[in-house]
């Protein structure tokens, strides 16, 4: 499904590489998780993996498209759900996803069943009609969930999904990705949340300045590692207990 190959990303303005000649393999259907410190190259990896940028070297595919040669295919068949709320916060939730919709060439009432069931899915149905800047912190982050999938995208890419959210708001995200996820759709997700990413991951890997340092399913990677009983320990285990402050 995601084939990378010799992959490597270095900001114009930066010293060092911030994804460092990486290879791995996605399969369809799998629930990817990459889990790493902060500043380790995570956002950078999901941001070229949808083109947001450019590769400095290096090769990947989705489904066996390459954005230099299938951009618009490829933009049908995935969706990206960015760190950041990427929702006009004086339009309704409703005007929101509407908007996203028509983008990838839904209308009509078909659009408008998809909306509306989205919205009941993820318990926000009431709010159909009232504007964004009236949201809460979760309430925002599964609207900006829905304005992702809107085209049901066979590859979903989500950048810390469920980050500031309330354990209630966090559980309905994780249910509703589970579900997309059974009808088909494969997901990569970045998290800090390693308890949830154990619960939730078919496989993960753990990035460090940019390499993956270790990969494979979340307990066979616990039960590799003595001492460690559950991923964060594991974790700390790998990349150590310093911080990792950068600017
Ligand atoms: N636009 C940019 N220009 C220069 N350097 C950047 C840019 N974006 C990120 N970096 C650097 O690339 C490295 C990786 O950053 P990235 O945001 O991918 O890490 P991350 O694992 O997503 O971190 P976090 O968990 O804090 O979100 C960091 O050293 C960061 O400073």
């Amino acid at each position: 499904m995601i084939k990378i190959e010799h992959l490597s990303k270095k900001y114009k303005s930066a010293e060092s590489y911030s994804v460092v000649d990486l290879d791995l393999h996605i399969k369809e259907q799998e629930i990817f998780g990459l889990l790493g410190p902060n500043g380790a190259g995570k956002t950078t990896l999901i941001s070229l993996l949808c083109y947001l940028i450019k590769p400095t070297s290096g090769s990947f595919t989705i489904n066996g498209l390459s954005f230099q040669k299938n951009k618009q295919e490829l933009k049908q068949i995935i969706g990206i759900v960015p760190q950041e709320y990427a929702l006009y916060p004086s339009l309704t939730a409703y005007e929101n996803l509407y908007y996203f919709g028509s983008m990838y060439g839904l209308k009509g009432q078909k659009l408008k069943n998809k909306i509306f069931a989205g919205l009941e899915k993820l318990g926000l149905d009431k709010f159909a009609h009232k504007k964004i800047d009236t949201f809460s912190g979760g309430m925002k982050r599964r609207v900006n969930l829905l304005a992702s999938i809107m085209h049901n995208p066979k590859v979903l890419f989500l950048d810390e999904p469920t980050v500031g959210v309330d354990v209630q708001s966090k559980n309905v995200i994780i249910d509703y990705l589970k579900e997309l996820n059974k009808q088909g759709a494969t997901i990569i997700y970045t998290s800090h949340h390693l308890n949830e990413a154990e619960a939730f991951c078919t496989r993960v890997a753990i990035i460090d300045q940019g390499k993956i340092i270790i990969k494979g399913k979340p307990q066979e990677l616990i039960d590799a590692h003595e001492n460690a009983h559950n991923l964060e320990e594991m974790f700390l285990q790998i990349t150590g207990k310093a911080l990792r402050d950068y600017a």
